[in-house]
């Protein structure tokens, strides 16, 4: 299992190319199973997640090719397979987007129901009751969830008020809702970015999807979808976590091809804690961290627009540098603070009450031996050990794999020592 050697400490300074955003990417990779012509998407990031999507969407029969590293070229024309195996599903919990596509267009689907992850219970009883709500049968055999539309038949467009908010139930009914019969309505939609992405996506390829980042989406059905070519949107919390690497090491970072416009909560919520970010023009930001101690600064995680879960576990690393006490309180996930324990081990002082963190700041962070939990954890320690004293070893980085590009590589370009051992 690979492991990251940190020798922190060092400022960073120079430019990063941000990534497209994982998030984004896999919505947009299971919409290319609504249309037997091609799509072709760019920018899509390097990163484990994206391409265990394209071996299920290849498991499933469509060719994918990449003429370039970035750029897929999907097409779904031949799809003989309508499963999602538990092996997949299991490392990458949005394999259940193909759900929604899959009855949309062929009116069955037979995939895995992903289970707890390290964050949380996480159940996709929202995914289903939607498509219940839009015609589709839906029973639970042997772990598996067994969708299909009656008759036959094609689902029916119809008023869906999600109960919680929720990002990939947003999509996949979206996704299913562009070939249904009639209108649908999503109350209570996801407004992330991402599912405004994939609602830009989903219209160029003929959807009529109306609403998206709002609350409100309203879907009127197509009789079929066709092939279009789509950017995606750059990853904002990769350029959260550059923001963070900046301040923690109080280096200095221009971060190239992101979306300031999506980071407005984090931005925010940096400056207040004394972080220096300029907004350079529409897709550059220039971020400086200063020589005195940061300000604690208390946060709770949100949907968008709201501070994000995502963005959790990076600010906890920075409240470990900053003068007072920080209360993080997590309201997405029941279960996201795994990294405490280990930046605890680094030496932060941090007590975890309930759904709430409290970090006692500023403390020396020392090199130590940690342990990645999931994916945005595994950044946190990333960003910790590079602001602590002598050497930190990670383990299980593949979980960072899952959702950061090359992470060592841009990291080392600007300066830290962070080496990949095998
Ligand atoms: C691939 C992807 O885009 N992942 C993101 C997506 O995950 P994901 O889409 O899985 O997260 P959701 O927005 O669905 O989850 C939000 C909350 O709703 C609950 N819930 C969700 C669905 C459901 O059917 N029932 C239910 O109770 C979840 O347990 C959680 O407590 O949004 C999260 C919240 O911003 C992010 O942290 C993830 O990075
Ligand atoms: C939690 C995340 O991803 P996933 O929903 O795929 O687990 C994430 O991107 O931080």
């Amino acid at each position: 299992m690979d492991k990251f050697y940190i020798q922190g400490g060092r400022e960073l300074r120079g430019q990063v190319r941000i990534s497209g955003a994982k998030n984004s990417a896999l919505p947009c990779m299971a919409a290319a199973l609504l249309t037997a012509e091609t799509v072709t998407l760019h920018n899509v990031p390097y990163v484990r997640d994206c391409m265990t999507l394209r071996r299920l969407l290849e498991d499933l029969g469509a060719t994918v090719l990449t003429p370039e590293l970035h750029t897929h070229k999907i097409n779904a024309a031949h799809v003989e397979l309508f499963e999602a195996p538990y092996d997949l599903v299991k490392t990458m919990r949005a394999s259940v987007l193909v759900l929604g596509p899959l009855v949309a267009r062929f009116g069955r689907a037979r995939v895995s129901l992903p289970g707890g992850c390290a964050i949380g219970t996480r159940p996709i009883d929202l995914h289903l009751e939607g498509l219940r709500q839009l015609g589709a049968e839906i029973s639970l055999e042997a772990g598996y969830v067994v969708a299909r539309i009656p008759n036959g038949e094609r689902l029916r467009g119809t008023e869906i008020e999600f109960s919680k908010v929720t990002v990939t139930g947003t999509e996949n009914l979206m996704m299913a809702a562009t070939l249904a019969r009639g209108k649908t309505v999503l109350r209570n939609a996801a407004r992330e970015p991402e599912v405004s992405d994939l609602a830009a996506l989903l219209n160029r390829m003929g959807a009529r999807v109306r609403g998206a980042g709002t609350s409100v989406i309203e879907i009127e059905g197509v009789e079929a979808l066709g092939g279009a070519e789509h950017r995606i949107i750059p990853d904002r919390i990769e350029t959260g976590t550059f923001l963070v690497a900046a301040a923690i090491t109080r280096g200095e970072l221009e971060l190239k091809d992101c979306c300031p416009e999506h980071l407005t909560a984090t931005i925010e919520q940096l400056r207040e804690v004394g972080v220096t970010i300029e907004e350079l023009d529409q897709s550059t930001l220039r971020v400086a961290g200063h020589e005195g101690a940061f300000i604690a600064r208390d946060v709770v995680t949100e949907p968008y627009p709201g501070f994000p879960t995502d963005m959790q576990a990076q600010y906890m690393a920075l409240m470990t540098q900053a003068e007072g006490e920080a209360r993080i309180t997590e309201t997405i996930f029941e279960n996201r603070f795994m990294h405490a324990a280990e930046m605890r081990r680094m030496g932060a002082r941090i007590e975890i009450e309930g759904r709430t963190a409290i970090v006692h700041g500023p403390t020396r962070l020392m090199g130590a031996n940690v342990q990645a939990s999931d994916l945005r954890a595994s950044a946190s320690l990333v960003l910790a050990g590079l602001a602590a004293e002598g050497e930190t070893v990670i383990d299980r980085v593949y979980h960072i794999d899952r959702g950061y590009e090359r992470i060592e590589d841009k990291l080392r370009a600007v300066g830290a020592r962070i080496e990949r051992m095998r």
